[in-house]
């Protein structure tokens, strides 16, 4: 069930009160020290108006002024140095959240969302929480309870001169209805062409090398240029037309003389004030502007701040994995066994039927078939990145649902497609399997992905810095570290989509021999196009359309399976067209 906004807020500020209670301390002792001057002020002036004062006394009068206004300076700085810490930290905690919903989400769900859209979620639509927060909570409590208490003062001597200093909220509230009538409409088309602009921004930024190659600059830069043209004007619309409205709220709210000033002088003349409350009411009144101004502003923020802990909390809410939390079974051994496996990424659509596979410990097991059979589909069943939408898989003899998202890590290290570089140096990069890894085991893993030779010839060696799309490495150099990573990790089964995908064929050679000699220790699971490198696989399975069509080992599948013998011809025919091109 949905959480409610301010309970989740409240989730995420409760570790932080402390900070806020400091901050409400310091912001309500900021707001009376403001007030101060305003009584002073109206003692200087009855004095001066009954002659009764001494110079010297107003000058100390006027420097107790100085001093308060000087307090008031500092306490509101420490108030909202406190507030914006623990703002920070909440928004630190939140984007951790996030992330690690996101971690915890299954794949297919994370992908419903564009990069761009997680990015401004996690950068921008959590910020849009810190402002409001470091000055909400501190300022809008020590301004509530100026109000009040100069309220109940000015009460004191006439409550009619109490209730005409307020007299400007409920004229105010007209405007501000007007304003606040479907802003959360307005808000949301605002965050959501905010978003619209991100998306096209990251595509047109990831896909600059397609944008250039096939000529598209004029096209692609014109749907990026149109994105932030109309954002640009749905933005400058509404606050074309919030700002008049709050413009008017703005000079109405403290204008609380309107009230005041015609009531003061009347309870003056009936003899019911002194001439000192009088100008004391006055001035006071006029100390109030600031408070009430301030409350109009937190309306806007309080509703800002609503639409972006609700936009968070989307992420927040996202299903999760059903993941154990606490160890039950221990895998085995590296066997995996898919019993009657059936999955589609839709209801109705199966990509995947009925599969039905053992695959023992210590063995080199390949999935081949043609483009679009369901191949990386079944590696990531494996990996538990969706759950199957029928029957059963199994690791070293335990159900997947039934690891800890760790265990499961521990269990299988996983090469995808794309190999994926983040940003540091290349040691970092192989050390992510294996963060306390020594030198020597980084080593021994780079050896074994064949890429040592290559990161010694490097100026840095180990300690080159790469980054995903912007480092000077083949992608077969890549695709090798990434190898490197998963054998460094050592766990007991290791699947790669397509490893050699792209590597020349001496790499390849090298590559595969160092595979088999992992599948040694290890259950090396494999989807392959180039059918060289799984030719020597303990088994091989064919899937075609989602359904295993073929199982056994190279020799005997190109004798019994059709589909098989079709993939090689392709294959060999591929590899002479090569071959006779060079
Ligand atoms: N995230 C996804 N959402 C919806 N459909 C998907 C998704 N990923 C893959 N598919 C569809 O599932 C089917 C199987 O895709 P899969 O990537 O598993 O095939 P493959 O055999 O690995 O293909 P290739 O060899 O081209 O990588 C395809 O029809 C594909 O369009």
């Amino acid at each position: 069930m949905e959480e409610n906004w301010l309970r989740t807020l409240y989730r995420f500020a409760n570790g932080h009160k402390a900070l806020f209670i400091w901050s409400i301390f310091f912001s309500t002792l900021s707001v009376f020290a403001g007030i101060v001057p305003y009584v002073i002020g109206a003692r200087i002036m009855t004095d001066i108006i009954d002659k009764q004062y001494e110079r010297h006394e107003i000058t100390w009068l006027l420097v107790w002024m100085l001093i308060t206004f000087l307090f008031k300076t500092i306490f509101h700085g420490i108030s909202t140095t406190l507030s914006h810490h623990a703002a920070y930290n909440i928004l630190n905690d939140l984007r951790n959240a996030i992330t690690n919903r996101l971690m915890q989400t299954s794949l297919g769900v994370v992908k419903r969302f564009s990069s761009g859209t997680i990015k401004n979620t996690i950068l921008d639509r959590t910020e849009g929480v810190e402002i409001p927060l470091a000055h909400m909570i501190p300022e809008l409590s020590a301004n509530i309870f100026v109000i009040i208490v100069t309220v109940v003062y000015l009460a004191t001597m006439d409550i009619r001169l109490a209730l005409s200093a307020l007299l400007t909220i409920p004229l105010a509230s007209i405007p501000l209805f007007f304003l606040m009538k479907n802003f959360e409409q307005k808000y949301q088309n605002y965050m959501r062409a905010n978003n619209q602009v991100n998306s096209v921004m990251v595509e047109y930024i990831e896909g600059i090398e397609v944008i250039k190659t096939f000529n598209q600059t004029g096209t692609s830069f014109r749907k990026f240029s149109d994105a932030v043209t109309s954002f640009k004007e749905y933005t400058l619309n509404w606050l074309q037309t919030a700002w008049k409205t709050q413009n008017l709220i703005f000079a109405l709210l403290p204008f609380t003389l309107l009230g005041v000033l015609p009531v003061g002088i009347w309870l003056y003349l009936d003899h019911v004030l002194t001439l000192n409350q009088l100008l004391l009411g006055l001035l006071l009144a006029i100390g109030l502007g600031g408070p009430l101004n301030k409350l109009s502003l937190f309306t806007n923020d309080f509703s800002a701040m609503k639409q972006s802990v609700l936009n968070t909390q989307k992420f927040l809410e996202l299903p999760l994995l059903d993941f154990r939390k606490k160890e039950i079974g221990r895998p085995l051994d590296g066997s995996v066994d898919v019993i009657n496996v059936n999955f589609g990424y839709k209801k109705n659509e199966l990509v995947l039927s009925n599969i039905n596979l053992e695959i023992p410990s210590k063995s080199f097991f390949a999935i081949v078939g043609p483009s679009g059979s369901g191949k990386s589909t079944l590696l990531q069943l494996l990996n538990r990145f969706w759950d199957v939408q029928s029957g059963k898989i199994r690791v070293g003899k335990v159900e997947l649902t039934e690891l800890t998202q760790q265990q499961l890590n521990r269990t299988i290290s996983y090469v995808t497609q794309d190999s994926f570089l983040f940003k540091g140096t290349i040691e970092d990069n192989i050390k992510m399997g294996k963060p306390d890894a020594t030198p020597q085991e980084i080593e021994a893993a780079a050896h074994a992905a064949m890429c040592w030779d290559f990161i010694e010839a490097l100026p840095q060696g180990m300690k080159t810095e790469v980054s995903f799309g912007n480092n000077h490495l083949s992608g077969g150099q890549q695709q090798r570290i990434s190898i490197a990573r998963a054998i460094l990790k050592d766990a007991p089964i290791i699947i790669l989509d397509e490893p050699t995908a792209s590597i020349d064929p001496e790499n390849e050679r090298q590559i595969q021999e160092s595979l088999l000699r992992l599948a040694r220790d290890k259950t090396v699971i494999m989807v392959a196009h180039r059918l060289s490198t799984i030719k020597n696989a303990d088994q091989i399975i064919v899937l075609d359309n989602g359904k295993i069509v073929g199982a056994g080992q190279h020799a005997e599948l190109l004798e019994e399976c059709a589909a098989y013998q079709r993939l090689w011809e392709s294959y060999t025919q591929t590899e002479e067209w090569h071959i006779s091109n060079h």
